[in-house]
């Protein structure tokens, strides 16, 4: 809702009141409405103010509001009603103005905002455009190519840059009700023909069309197949070429279109998903709203390699004082250079003090004994991960978390190296890991409630999306990856190329196909751990060669290692690169050669594999170990699958996440495909549709937040 109050006589205000960010629902826009019009009606009252409770101006339309049915005034009367107004309208921008806030702000007259308020028209992150007005008021307020800008990427600007551009009048360090009261009592009476938006000419740079032209590619590059970004530039054209009022017209036309795209419901899903992530509950019945974290002041890395070095500066860029140890000279003084370059870079990107003081190196594991929290980063061997975790048992004051950031190894095993195996947690940062903003927080069947809720909130502050799961070979993340690695070897014993595969991937929406990514964290990883399992074995042909323990296998893997092809670091790999360390994939015909043979060594014949195939058979064969995992208890709902793959493996956002994209697809039809392919290959157990799926598809394919009450109370295997 919206309260109407009188501040200084003859200030009409009017302060929106939907917690916690004062969006626009139904019962806000009519508030709004009806005390415009109170405000116009009072001859008392000479100016208005807008503002939102609780120091935030508003958050934008109700996301709630958009899965049902719309009621209430519509948004665009709303701020037409506003800006048609005969007495001076002022903004007080406190917090927030996003999307729909800041159309709202704009239909105002004039616009105060406080220093440390953020503005921005987001939706473009929701598969939608600004539709109330944004995409024909912004552009002739600031201009096309700083309006192209902000309304494609929907990155939000401070108060100062806001000014700068134009959008904002004036900027405060003090109440900026306070100040938009005075200014709105400064304005009264003055005529307000300059200061309606929607009359304004919009600008047309004598390089109109270039400008479209660099937005459009521009976008096209870093869609990755999202319509919304190249939808906006068509109505921000709508506003250079077309009247205000055909302009809006336009823009809700392209609004429409948006709003009623899968595309938008997988954006607007995920958006939500993403937050519901920190309301975690374990498979033995531990929550977020019962389970206080502990306080941690000072924390220590343990093994300064590549994801050591990462999480040391995750921790001192978040505030923590931090122990890094390395045990190899070396490594330490190649570590603290490597550091101190991460943290430099990253003060100047975002303009943050150096956080170097923050640090203490040292090459003994003896300098962790006053920490409150370890995080053990050392090489993925679990002999080696045992002995640490016993030093640390022994070295550390009692009461000290032990986390490992080991990508798959058992969580549990480990806990049984320390005296209190309670203590222990998994915490799997993704490489490389000051940047990726994910974290899985594994918990075994013994780690306190209290830790995990440590751990996750740990991951907040370090600026990370934290999400808890279960622990099992390969925890959620790397455990779906394994079906999808293995279809995509499979596909390439059939008859299709690295390339075609990573193609198909790629027009989906991943940031990379499997077999660059393969190249780029190197393929020697897999073999390592294939090899510890006891499944590379000598060279030999024929089917037993392609058969582990009853099942299916595919050697490609080890052959390529077994030549020495790691992928980038060693300039070979599924693709050439022009050196080692080369970044750029070229296909290779050797490679292709290598295939041929192959096949024709194991009595392979090669056939032409469809687009369809190849994505069915890797996305499908990943989603059906993401409801294994659901019906495992691994993972507590579907959300945490789908932000685990989105903000992991490069999952196109835009199609919400695995186990949303399921959902899009119909469950019922993945069972079909699913066990269409086992019909073929029934030597591959991950084609079989679980148990979970074809009850899902049974019970009429329902919508995803009710999944929930289907999966029987969690049958953990904690
Ligand atoms: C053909 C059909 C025609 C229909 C015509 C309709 C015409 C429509 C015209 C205009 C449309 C405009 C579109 C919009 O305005 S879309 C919304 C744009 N706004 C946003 O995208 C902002 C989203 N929110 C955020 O970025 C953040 O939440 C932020 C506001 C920055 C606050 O961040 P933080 O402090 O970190 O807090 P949380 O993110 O955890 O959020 C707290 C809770 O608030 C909920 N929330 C946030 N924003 C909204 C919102 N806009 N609507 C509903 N709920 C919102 C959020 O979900 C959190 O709650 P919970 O934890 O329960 O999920």
């Amino acid at each position: 809702m919206a309260l109407y109050s009188r501040v200084s006589g003859s200030v009409g205000m009017i302060t929106l009141q939907n917690p916690p960010v004062n969006a626009l629902s139904a019962a806000v826009r009519q508030g709004i409405v009806d005390m415009m019009h109170r405000a116009l009606s009072e001859p008392e009252v000479k100016s208005v103010v807008i503002c939102g409770q609780n120091g935030k101006f508003c958050g934008g339309a109700d996301i709630r509001e958009f899965g049902a049915k719309m009621t209430g005034p519509p948004l665009v009367p709303m701020v037409h009603l506003i800006e048609a107004a005969s007495k001076p309208v002022v903004a007080a921008i406190e917090g927030i103005a996003l999307g729909g806030g800041l159309e709202l702000a704009l239909s105002c007259h004039y616009r105060i905002a406080h220093s440390k308020a953020t503005l921005g028209f987001p939706e473009v992150a929701l598969g939608l455009l600004p539709g109330a007005g944004g995409t024909q008021r912004l552009p002739r307020l600031i201009g096309v190519p700083a309006a192209l800008d902000l309304i494609t990427t929907g990155r939000h600007v401070t108060a100062a840059e806001a000014r700068q551009l134009g959008i904002v009048d004036e900027v405060t360090d003090l109440n900026a009700v306070d100040a938009a009261v005075k200014f709105a009592q400064s304005v009264t009476g003055k005529s307000l023909d300059a200061r309606r938006i929607s009359t304004y000419p919009c600008p047309r740079p004598p390089d109109l069309d270039a400008i479209f032209e660099r937005a459009m590619q521009q976008v096209r590059r870093s869609a990755r197949g999202a319509i919304a970004p190249g939808t906006c530039v068509q109505a921000v054209h709508a506003a250079v070429t077309l009247p205000y009022a055909k302009g809006m017209e336009r823009e809700r036309e392209l609004f429409s279109l948006l709003f009623t795209s899968g595309q938008a419901r997988a954006l607007q899903y995920y958006f939500f998903a993403q937050r519901a992530v920190s309301r975690w509950s374990t498979a033995n019945g531990a929550r977020w709203d019962t389970s206080k974290p502990r306080p941690v002041r000072k924390a220590a890395v343990i093994g300064l390699g590549t994801m050591g070095r990462g999480i040391t500066v995750s921790l001192a860029q978040a505030g923590f004082s931090v122990v890094a140890v390395e045990t190899q000279e070396q490594q330490l003084s190649e570590a603290k250079q490597a550091v101190s370059g991460m943290l430099e870079r990253g003060a100047k990107r975002r303009g943050v003090p150096l956080a170097h003081d923050k640090i203490k190196y040292s090459c003994s594991v003896q300098a962790v004994a006053d920490v409150d929290l370890v995080i053990e980063a050392v090489f993925e061997d679990m002999a080696l991960k045992k002995t640490v975790f016993q030093q640390l048992s022994a070295i550390c004051k009692p009461g000290v978390l032990l986390c490992t950031n080991t990508s798959g190894l058992d969580i549990d095993e480990l806990a049984s190296q320390t005296q209190s195996p309670e203590l222990v947690v998994g915490m799997h940062f993704f490489a490389p890991a000051h940047v990726m903003q994910l974290l899985e927080v594994v918990y075994g069947p013994r780690s306190s409630p209290e830790v995990v809720a440590t751990a996750m909130q740990m991951g907040k502050k370090m600026g990370k999306v934290s999400v808890a799961v279960g622990n099992c070979r390969g925890f959620v993340g790397n455990r779906m990856l394994k079906p999808y690695l293995e279809q995509a070897f499979f596909l390439l014993e059939e008859g299709a190329t690295p390339e075609q595969v990573d193609q198909v991937l790629e027009e989906f929406g991943f940031a990379m196909g499997v077999f660059k990514v393969s190249d780029l964290s190197g393929l020697d990883v897999g073999w390592k751990v294939r090899k510890s399992d006891g499944l590379v074995s000598p060279a030999s042909t024929g089917t037993s060669a392609r058969i582990r323990g009853g099942s299916r296998y595919s050697p490609l893997g080890d052959l390529l290692c077994e030549r020495g092809r790691f992928g980038q670091k060693t300039g070979r790999g599924w693709y050439q690169y022009d050196k080692p360390g080369g970044r750029v994939a070229k296909p290779d015909p050797w490679l292709h050669g290598f295939l041929e043979e192959y096949r024709a060594q194991h009595g392979l014949v090669a056939r032409h594999i469809d687009h369809q195939e190849v994505l069915e058979r890797c996305l499908y064969a990943l989603i059906n170990e993401g409801f294994q995992i659901l019906q495992d208890g691994i993972a507590a709902g579907p959300e945490d699958i789908d932000v685990i793959y989105v903000l992991g493996y490069g999952w196109p956002r835009h199609r919400g996440g695995p186990m949303f994209y399921a959902g899009q697809v119909g469950l019922d039809k993945v069972v079909e495909r699913l066990e269409h392919y086992q019909q073929i290959h029934p030597d591959v157990p991950g084609l079989q549709p679980c148990s979970l799926l074809r009850k899902l598809a049974a019970s009429g394919n329902p919508a995803i937040h009710k999944w929930r009450e289907v999966i029987q109370k969690p049958r953990s295997q904690l």
